[in-house]
């Protein structure tokens, strides 16, 4: 789905990572690791267009996306992308269905259709029935689960996750990994990067930025 060739990034004389060369496939998911302060949010951020690579390219249906219009950057970003991040990214003054809401519209889902969308994806992640509760009054666990509602209504071809379980207990990581493999069931590419040894386990591909080469599969 996605193909990173010979993508490098220089900050300065400061190399982070170079002739970095993987697929990332539609029902997979793959981990991102590498120690502290090795490149991974910046991998990430150049997927999501948010950052920019120094030499290489990232073809999406053939297409060199470090290189687009910011009107087509824009396009991908709410057409293809879901992101997931530790430190959620939710709108915190509305409520949960309002934050839904946003990536609804995004699918052109509208009346019983974009409800029972919503009802099934807050009923995954266990918040069934709490649409007008405020995101500010729920916890941490809570917030990152209404953040993946958000990406199970999106329905995005490829998700970026950075650190999605850092600050989570051990049932909401499993809840989020959980969720990202059935996003990959339904044919989503999902990157995750990681510190998390059992989050890493989980994943079919490992990359390990540090060393700018793919290690071998976790699974096959
Ligand atoms: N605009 C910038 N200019 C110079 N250096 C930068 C810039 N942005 C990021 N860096 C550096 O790039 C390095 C990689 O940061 P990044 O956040 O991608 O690492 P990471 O592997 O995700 O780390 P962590 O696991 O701690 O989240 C860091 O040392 C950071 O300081």
């Amino acid at each position: 789905m996605i193909e990173i060739e010979e993508l490098g990034k220089s900050y300065g004389t400061r190399t982070l990572w170079k002739d970095v060369t993987f697929s990332l496939k539609s029902g997979q998911l793959t981990a991102l690791s590498g120690p502290s302060g090795s490149g991974k949010s910046t991998l990430l951020n150049c997927l999501g267009l948010l950052d920019k690579p120094s030499a290489g390219a990232i073809r999406h249906e053939e297409r060199d996306i470090t290189r687009l219009v910011p009107g087509a950057a824009r396009r991908f970003r709410r057409d293809v992308l879901g992101y997931l991040f530790q430190n959620y990214a939710l709108v915190e003054n509305a409520t949960i269905a309002q934050n839904l809401d946003i990536a609804l519209k995004v699918r052109k889902r509208k009346g019983a259709t974009a409800k029972a969308a919503m009802a099934q994806a807050l009923e995954r992640v266990g918040l069934g029935g709490r649409g007008q509760d405020r995101v500010s009054q729920l916890s941490g666990g809570e917030q990152q689960r209404v953040a993946l509602a958000r990406l199970l209504v999106k329905e995005p071809q490829l998700v970026l996750a950075d650190e999605p379980t850092g600050a989570l207990d051990r049932d909401n990581t499993e809840m989020v990994v959980g969720v990202l493999r059935q996003m990959a069931d339904a044919g989503c590419a999902v990157v995750i990067a990681t510190h998390d040894d059992w989050v890493r386990e989980q994943c079919d591909q490992l990359f390990d930025v540090s060393t700018s080469a793919p290690a071998s599969s976790t699974t096959g």
